[in-house]
């Protein structure tokens, strides 16, 4: 799954082309933006992040357009907007569900003329940029409940990128855990050469709700805490389906436990990665449960 988004993101970099990364939280729909960025020919130039969440919708206003001195009250001087500062770099639009109807009006209207002008100001401004835009809702959904504007939506969702949840790829744990110790050695000054065996099938047993940025804050807590240059990963949030399971007999937990591994697991029951040694049982031991509590795969399921 990720391999087929990273190939879609070398075909997609070096175009003009508005792109729609979509994904739950954490996942790593910036980080996704920044590989866009540096694999495009606007790689020397700036890419301007803006967190449309962040901003009330007046104040968006001239963080994205700018304004003239003496615009409103407290604009002492001309400030550029972060269109401008994206000229000829990208434009990344983060949160982007986030934008009041009327934001989005204005920003349909630049995307449509590929101009504005700052705040107060009567110049009109042409920018050449790349706009990339995020979001974790389900921006068709949105416009379904009247938040988005659909003229909007299909201005941006011009190549969608839909980045997976970490419980869609727990293969990748491995070697998402040596990228992000690689970078928790350097921050925190410490020599961690890996995961115990114990511990990364703690971690590959997981549902991951926060995603990668969950990984990432488990790690760096360990990682704190550890006296030894291995993490045994002592303190896991608890997501066990055992003990959240309400009104359900232990067979039917134990059932969705074994069923909801293996599905993540795309049915490997055996070797390092596979379901067996992720719930920590032999091989043979899960095949006789599946067998008892009949956990069989659907053929329509990968
Ligand atoms: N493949 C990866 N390798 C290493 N670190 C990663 C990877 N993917 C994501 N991360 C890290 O996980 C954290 C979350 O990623 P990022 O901020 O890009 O997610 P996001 O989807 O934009 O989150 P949000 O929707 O909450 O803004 C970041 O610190 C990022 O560096």
């Amino acid at each position: 799954m990720i391999r087929h988004m990273i190939q879609q993101l070398h075909l997609v970099a070096n175009t003009d082309s508005t792109v729609l990364i979509c994904g739950e939280n954490g996942t790593g729909k910036e980080l996704v933006a920044r590989n866009l960025h540096q694999l495009s020919h606007r790689k020397d130039k700036p890419m301007i992040s803006v967190n449309c969440a962040a901003f009330s919708a007046s104040l968006l206003e001239s963080e994205l357009f700018g304004h003239e001195k003496g615009a409103f009250t407290g604009a002492t001087s001309r400030r550029k907007g972060r269109f401008e500062l994206a000229h000829q770099g990208t434009l990344f639009l983060d949160e982007v569900a986030e934008l009041s109807l009327e934001a989005q009006s204005k920003l349909l209207r630049v995307i449509q003329e590929q101009s504005f002008e700052r705040l107060g100001g009567s110049e009109t401004i042409q920018v050449d940029i790349r706009l990339v835009a995020a979001s974790h809702h389900d921006l068709l959904k949105r416009v379904e409940l009247g938040l988005f504007r659909m003229d909007l939506y299909y201005r941006l969702n011009v190549f969608p990128i839909q980045v997976p949840p970490l419980r869609a790829r727990i293969d990748d744990i491995p070697e998402l855990v040596s990228h992000i110790l690689h970078s928790l050695n350097r921050k925190l000054g410490k020599k961690i050469r890996g995961v115990s065996q114990k511990g990364l099938q703690k971690l590959m047993a997981y549902t991951w709700p926060g995603n990668v940025r969950e990984l990432q804050n488990i790690l760096e807590r360990e990682a704190i805490l550890s006296q030894s240059d291995i993490l045994h990963i002592h303190a896991m949030p608890n997501s066990n389906p055992l003990t959240q399971a309400h009104g359900q007999t232990l067979a039917e937990a134990e059932a969705l436990h074994i069923e909801q591994t293996l599905k993540r697991l795309h049915w490997r029951i055996s070797g390092p990665l596979g379901a067996a040694n992720v719930l920590g049982v032999p091989a043979s031991t899960l095949r006789s449960r599946m067998k008892k509590l009949g956990i069989k795969r659907q053929s329509t399921e990968t």
